[in-house]
């Protein structure tokens, strides 16, 4: 069976996207997520949309989200943004109120300027601070380490062995927390430009993805909770 798929990238987080509207395919899931989301080369993706339905009248699309795991990622932010633009650019939905169901969860949206896309999110439905690091859950789960307890300059940040410091230490932080599917998120600050700098170790991909919005709002609210600025 032919499948057509369209390849996808949300700030540089990249999905595959597929129309099941038709119910063609039905449980092959994992067979398309081994074969399009290894991380064998650059065109890999980071996880799979299947768009089920889209509401023309009501302006609703409902999507499904897959990590390449083949597990549910309950929230996507990237994921989200780019199901937005594909809805509108498959049946031309009206820009200003979109509702995305993805995942069975709902969320407002509309488009922006320069095809950019805006997404209503809750403020945050958990955040604790642990040790010197702070968990958030925004829809999916990060832990957020604050990148000066373990390097001392940006240079240094971008050289800094995430994927081995997941490796090492996730499982501490699944323990402590008592969930399994944690994404991981180093987060260097800069006070005086009020700047973070942040590499995320995504659950599901189970590597470094080039951005991470769900991770970039838990960290934002992390260092705001903190009073960082
Ligand atoms: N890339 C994401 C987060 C995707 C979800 C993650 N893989 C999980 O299972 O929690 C984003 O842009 O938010």
């Amino acid at each position: 069976m032919l499948i057509e798929v369209e390849h996808w990238s949300g700030d540089g987080n990249r999905f595959i996207i597929v129309d099941n509207r038709k119910n063609e395919i039905n449980n092959q899931w994992n067979m398309l997520l081994n074969k399009l989301c290894r991380r064998n080369n650059l065109s890999d993706a980071e996880g799979l949309l299947v768009l089920l339905e889209i509401n023309k009248k009501n302006s609703i699309c409902i999507y499904d989200f897959y990590n390449p795991d083949g597990s549910i990622g309950v929230m996507c932010g990237n994921g989200a943004k780019c199901a937005v633009r594909h809805a509108v650019l498959t049946e031309n939905l009206s820009y200003n109120k979109i509702e995305l169901i993805l995942n069975d969860c709902s969320y407002k949206s509309k488009l922006l300027d320069n095809n950019r896309v805006a997404l209503e999110f809750p403020l945050y439905k958990e955040l604790r601070f642990i040790d010197d690091w702070t968990y958030v859950y925004v829809g999916s789960h990060h832990v957020i380490i604050d990148a000066c307890y373990l390097v001392k300059s940006i240079d240094d940040f971008y050289q800094f062995d995430l994927i081995k410091f997941a490796n090492e230490y996730l499982n501490l932080y699944r323990n402590k927390i008592g969930i399994n599917n944690i994404n991981l998120s180093l987060a260097y600050f800069i006070n005086d430009q009020s700047n973070i700098y942040l590499r995320t170790y995504e659950n599901g991909v189970f590597h470094e993805t080039q951005a991470c919005a769900t991770g970039a709002i838990s960290t934002a609210i992390a260092f705001w909770k903190k009073k960082y600025y």
